[in-house]
Protein backbone atom coordinates (compact mmCIF):
# COMPACT_ATOMS: atom_id res chain seq x y z
CA UNK A 1 0.00 0.00 0.00
CA UNK A 2 1.12 3.58 -1.18
CA UNK A 3 1.98 5.83 1.90
CA UNK A 4 1.17 9.67 1.00
CA UNK A 5 3.93 12.19 1.59
CA UNK A 6 3.25 15.20 2.78
CA UNK A 7 5.61 17.86 1.82
CA UNK A 8 6.18 19.93 5.33
CA UNK A 9 6.82 23.84 4.13
CA UNK A 10 8.16 25.30 7.21
CA UNK A 11 11.32 25.79 6.25
CA UNK A 12 11.07 27.17 2.79
CA UNK A 13 9.30 29.82 5.01
CA UNK A 14 11.91 29.81 7.47
CA UNK A 15 14.59 31.10 4.57
CA UNK A 16 11.61 33.41 3.37
CA UNK A 17 11.33 35.38 6.70
CA UNK A 18 14.88 35.81 6.78
CA UNK A 19 14.49 38.99 4.27
CA UNK A 20 12.03 41.34 3.95
CA UNK A 21 9.72 40.05 0.95
CA UNK A 22 8.25 37.51 -0.73
CA UNK A 23 10.85 34.91 -1.50
CA UNK A 24 11.18 32.20 -1.61
CA UNK A 25 7.60 31.97 -2.04
CA UNK A 26 6.34 29.48 -0.19
CA UNK A 27 2.71 28.99 -2.25
CA UNK A 28 5.15 28.49 -5.43
CA UNK A 29 7.03 25.92 -3.60
CA UNK A 30 3.54 24.33 -2.08
CA UNK A 31 2.68 23.78 -6.37
CA UNK A 32 6.07 22.42 -7.30
CA UNK A 33 5.71 19.73 -4.32
CA UNK A 34 2.29 18.68 -5.48
CA UNK A 35 3.33 19.29 -9.23
CA UNK A 36 6.42 16.78 -8.41
CA UNK A 37 4.01 14.00 -6.48
CA UNK A 38 3.67 15.13 -3.01
CA UNK A 39 -0.09 14.17 -2.24
CA UNK A 40 -0.39 16.80 0.41
CA UNK A 41 0.80 19.64 2.39
CA UNK A 42 1.66 20.20 5.99
CA UNK A 43 2.97 23.61 7.63
CA UNK A 44 3.46 23.79 11.19
CA UNK A 45 2.34 27.87 11.97
CA UNK A 46 3.67 28.84 15.80
CA UNK A 47 2.45 31.41 17.61
CA UNK A 48 6.07 33.23 17.51
CA UNK A 49 5.41 33.08 13.38
CA UNK A 50 9.14 31.97 13.00
CA UNK A 51 8.21 30.02 9.80
CA UNK A 52 5.03 29.80 8.29
CA UNK A 53 2.36 32.70 9.20
CA UNK A 54 -1.26 32.79 8.84
CA UNK A 55 -1.28 34.18 5.69
CA UNK A 56 0.79 31.52 4.06
CA UNK A 57 -1.85 28.66 5.70
CA UNK A 58 -4.16 30.59 4.55
CA UNK A 59 -2.97 30.74 0.67
CA UNK A 60 -1.62 27.29 0.78
CA UNK A 61 -5.19 26.49 1.93
CA UNK A 62 -7.20 27.93 -1.05
CA UNK A 63 -4.48 25.93 -3.14
CA UNK A 64 -6.74 23.19 -3.03
CA UNK A 65 -8.88 24.86 -5.59
CA UNK A 66 -6.22 24.13 -8.20
CA UNK A 67 -5.34 20.90 -6.83
CA UNK A 68 -8.59 18.94 -5.29
CA UNK A 69 -6.78 16.03 -4.07
CA UNK A 70 -4.29 17.33 -1.85
CA UNK A 71 -4.29 16.29 1.75
CA UNK A 72 -3.72 19.82 3.51
CA UNK A 73 -2.68 19.13 6.96
CA UNK A 74 -1.78 21.65 9.77
CA UNK A 75 -0.25 20.83 12.56
CA UNK A 76 0.06 22.79 15.87
CA UNK A 77 -0.58 23.36 19.58
CA UNK A 78 -4.20 23.81 19.96
CA UNK A 79 -3.89 25.46 24.06
CA UNK A 80 -1.28 28.25 22.47
CA UNK A 81 -3.24 31.64 22.35
CA UNK A 82 -3.62 33.83 20.10
CA UNK A 83 -0.93 36.24 19.71
CA UNK A 84 -0.78 39.26 17.39
CA UNK A 85 -1.84 38.48 13.94
CA UNK A 86 -1.63 34.73 15.12
CA UNK A 87 -5.25 33.68 15.67
CA UNK A 88 -4.88 30.64 17.68
CA UNK A 89 -4.40 26.76 16.04
CA UNK A 90 -8.69 26.17 15.79
CA UNK A 91 -9.40 29.31 14.63
CA UNK A 92 -7.09 28.94 11.69
CA UNK A 93 -8.94 25.53 10.66
CA UNK A 94 -11.70 27.42 10.69
CA UNK A 95 -10.84 29.54 8.32
CA UNK A 96 -8.80 26.94 6.42
CA UNK A 97 -10.98 23.56 6.59
CA UNK A 98 -8.04 21.35 6.24
CA UNK A 99 -8.48 17.67 5.56
CA UNK A 100 -6.34 17.20 8.43
CA UNK A 101 -5.47 18.64 11.78
CA UNK A 102 -2.30 17.42 13.93
CA UNK A 103 -2.26 18.12 17.67
CA UNK A 104 0.92 18.91 18.61
CA UNK A 105 2.29 19.46 22.28
CA UNK A 106 4.67 22.02 21.32
CA UNK A 107 6.13 25.82 23.24
CA UNK A 108 7.78 28.81 22.17
CA UNK A 109 10.78 27.47 24.00
CA UNK A 110 11.19 24.58 21.95
CA UNK A 111 13.35 24.96 18.76
CA UNK A 112 11.05 21.93 17.48
CA UNK A 113 8.53 19.47 18.23
CA UNK A 114 10.49 17.10 20.38
CA UNK A 115 8.22 14.89 22.40
CA UNK A 116 4.38 13.40 21.90
CA UNK A 117 1.27 14.05 24.53
CA UNK A 118 1.03 12.73 27.50
CA UNK A 119 -2.77 11.68 27.79
CA UNK A 120 -2.33 10.87 30.90
CA UNK A 121 -2.20 14.58 31.77
CA UNK A 122 -3.88 16.41 28.40
CA UNK A 123 -6.26 13.60 27.65
CA UNK A 124 -9.46 15.41 29.35
CA UNK A 125 -9.06 18.72 27.93
CA UNK A 126 -8.26 17.70 24.32
CA UNK A 127 -11.57 16.13 23.91
CA UNK A 128 -13.46 19.16 23.34
CA UNK A 129 -11.40 20.33 21.15
CA UNK A 130 -11.07 17.13 18.90
CA UNK A 131 -15.27 17.56 19.46
CA UNK A 132 -14.20 20.82 17.59
CA UNK A 133 -12.28 20.01 14.83
CA UNK A 134 -14.26 17.12 13.67
CA UNK A 135 -17.12 19.72 13.47
CA UNK A 136 -15.05 21.54 11.89
CA UNK A 137 -14.52 18.49 9.01
CA UNK A 138 -11.04 18.05 10.06
CA UNK A 139 -9.69 14.44 10.59
CA UNK A 140 -7.61 14.85 13.79
CA UNK A 141 -4.23 13.23 14.23
CA UNK A 142 -2.09 13.11 17.56
CA UNK A 143 1.37 14.12 17.95
CA UNK A 144 2.86 10.49 20.09
CA UNK A 145 5.73 8.86 21.16
CA UNK A 146 5.62 5.04 20.36
CA UNK A 147 4.13 4.13 23.75
CA UNK A 148 0.60 1.48 22.92
CA UNK A 149 -0.99 2.98 26.88
CA UNK A 150 -0.44 6.03 26.09
CA UNK A 151 -2.18 5.09 21.58
CA UNK A 152 -4.98 3.35 23.26
CA UNK A 153 -5.80 6.85 25.26
CA UNK A 154 -5.80 8.48 21.67
CA UNK A 155 -8.59 6.01 20.59
CA UNK A 156 -10.63 6.80 23.95
CA UNK A 157 -10.80 10.60 23.89
CA UNK A 158 -11.89 10.45 19.95
CA UNK A 159 -8.29 11.08 17.66
CA UNK A 160 -8.48 9.71 14.23
CA UNK A 161 -4.97 8.68 13.59
CA UNK A 162 -1.74 9.38 15.49
CA UNK A 163 1.23 10.54 14.13
CA UNK A 164 4.35 8.93 15.66
CA UNK A 165 7.32 11.05 16.71
CA UNK A 166 10.00 9.55 14.77
CA UNK A 167 12.91 11.72 15.93
CA UNK A 168 14.75 9.49 18.43
CA UNK A 169 14.56 6.52 14.98
CA UNK A 170 16.14 8.93 13.32
CA UNK A 171 19.13 9.78 15.29
CA UNK A 172 19.61 6.55 16.16
CA UNK A 173 19.47 5.39 12.56
CA UNK A 174 21.80 7.91 11.98
CA UNK A 175 24.45 6.52 14.95
CA UNK A 176 24.24 3.06 13.17
CA UNK A 177 21.76 0.56 11.45
CA UNK A 178 21.41 -1.42 14.65
CA UNK A 179 19.83 1.15 16.75
CA UNK A 180 17.80 2.49 14.25
CA UNK A 181 16.36 -1.03 14.12
CA UNK A 182 15.61 -1.53 17.79
CA UNK A 183 13.77 1.32 17.59
CA UNK A 184 11.96 0.50 14.35
CA UNK A 185 11.19 -2.52 16.65
CA UNK A 186 9.07 -0.07 19.51
CA UNK A 187 7.61 1.80 16.51
CA UNK A 188 6.29 -1.48 15.32
CA UNK A 189 4.81 -2.41 18.70
CA UNK A 190 3.10 1.04 18.59
CA UNK A 191 1.89 0.59 15.19
CA UNK A 192 0.50 -2.87 16.28
CA UNK A 193 -0.92 -1.14 18.73
CA UNK A 194 -2.68 1.94 17.20
CA UNK A 195 -4.31 -0.55 14.64
CA UNK A 196 -5.45 -2.84 17.35
CA UNK A 197 -7.74 -0.09 18.15
CA UNK A 198 -9.08 0.92 15.15
CA UNK A 199 -6.63 4.37 14.65
CA UNK A 200 -4.85 5.61 11.33
CA UNK A 201 -0.94 6.16 11.26
CA UNK A 202 0.92 8.89 10.09
CA UNK A 203 4.81 9.69 11.29
CA UNK A 204 7.28 12.68 10.77
CA UNK A 205 10.19 14.23 12.16
CA UNK A 206 13.77 13.69 10.71
CA UNK A 207 12.63 11.45 8.22
CA UNK A 208 15.49 11.24 5.52
CA UNK A 209 16.30 9.60 2.01
CA UNK A 210 18.58 6.93 4.52
CA UNK A 211 16.04 6.27 7.22
CA UNK A 212 12.88 6.85 5.20
CA UNK A 213 12.94 3.03 3.20
CA UNK A 214 12.90 1.10 6.74
CA UNK A 215 10.21 3.25 8.24
CA UNK A 216 8.25 2.79 5.24
CA UNK A 217 7.71 -0.82 6.29
CA UNK A 218 6.13 -0.03 9.23
CA UNK A 219 2.60 -1.92 9.56
CA UNK A 220 -0.29 0.64 8.56
CA UNK A 221 1.50 3.44 7.88
CA UNK A 222 -0.72 5.90 5.80
CA UNK A 223 1.32 9.17 5.61
CA UNK A 224 4.52 10.76 6.17
CA UNK A 225 5.17 14.63 6.41
CA UNK A 226 8.92 15.83 5.67
CA UNK A 227 10.21 18.90 5.65
CA UNK A 228 13.97 19.88 7.12
CA UNK A 229 15.41 16.76 5.11
CA UNK A 230 13.82 16.85 2.14
CA UNK A 231 14.79 20.81 1.70
CA UNK A 232 18.79 20.12 2.36
CA UNK A 233 18.17 17.16 -0.19
CA UNK A 234 16.47 19.78 -2.75
CA UNK A 235 19.80 21.92 -2.66
CA UNK A 236 21.73 19.10 -3.91
CA UNK A 237 19.40 17.10 -6.20
CA UNK A 238 17.22 20.35 -7.18
CA UNK A 239 13.40 20.08 -5.65
CA UNK A 240 11.29 18.39 -7.59
CA UNK A 241 13.95 16.02 -7.63
CA UNK A 242 14.14 15.45 -4.07
CA UNK A 243 10.05 15.33 -3.93
CA UNK A 244 10.09 12.46 -6.47
CA UNK A 245 12.85 10.60 -4.80
CA UNK A 246 11.04 10.56 -1.08
CA UNK A 247 7.88 9.36 -3.52
CA UNK A 248 9.58 7.02 -5.25
CA UNK A 249 10.37 5.38 -1.39
CA UNK A 250 6.53 5.50 -0.30
CA UNK A 251 5.17 4.16 -3.77
C1 LIG B 1 5.30 17.85 14.44
C2 LIG B 1 6.59 17.81 13.75
O1 LIG B 1 7.43 16.97 13.99
C3 LIG B 1 6.89 18.81 12.73
O2 LIG B 1 5.87 19.69 12.44
C4 LIG B 1 8.03 19.56 13.17
O3 LIG B 1 7.69 20.13 14.39
C5 LIG B 1 8.44 20.58 12.20
O4 LIG B 1 8.38 21.81 12.80
P1 LIG B 1 9.61 22.80 12.68
O5 LIG B 1 9.88 22.96 11.22
O6 LIG B 1 9.06 24.04 13.31
O7 LIG B 1 10.74 22.22 13.42
N1 LIG C 1 5.25 16.22 11.24
C1 LIG C 1 6.61 16.18 10.88
C2 LIG C 1 6.87 17.15 9.81
O1 LIG C 1 5.95 17.78 9.34
C3 LIG C 1 8.20 17.35 9.26
O2 LIG C 1 9.22 17.25 10.17
P1 LIG C 1 10.73 17.47 9.60
O3 LIG C 1 10.91 16.59 8.39
O4 LIG C 1 10.82 18.93 9.21
O5 LIG C 1 11.59 17.07 10.75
Amino acid sequence: MAIDLSVNLNKIALIRNSREGNYPDVTAFGRLSLDAGAAGLTVHPRPDQRHITPDDVRNLAALRTEYPRTEFNIEGNPFAPARGTYPGLIELVAETNPEQCTLVPDNDAQKTSDHGFDLKTDGERLIPLIEKLHSLGARVSLFMDPDPEQIALAKQIGADRIELYTGPYAWAFGRNKEEGEQQFLLHKAAAEAALLCGLGINAGHDLNLQNLPLYSQLPGLQEVSIGHALTVDALLMGYSEAVAAYRAICD
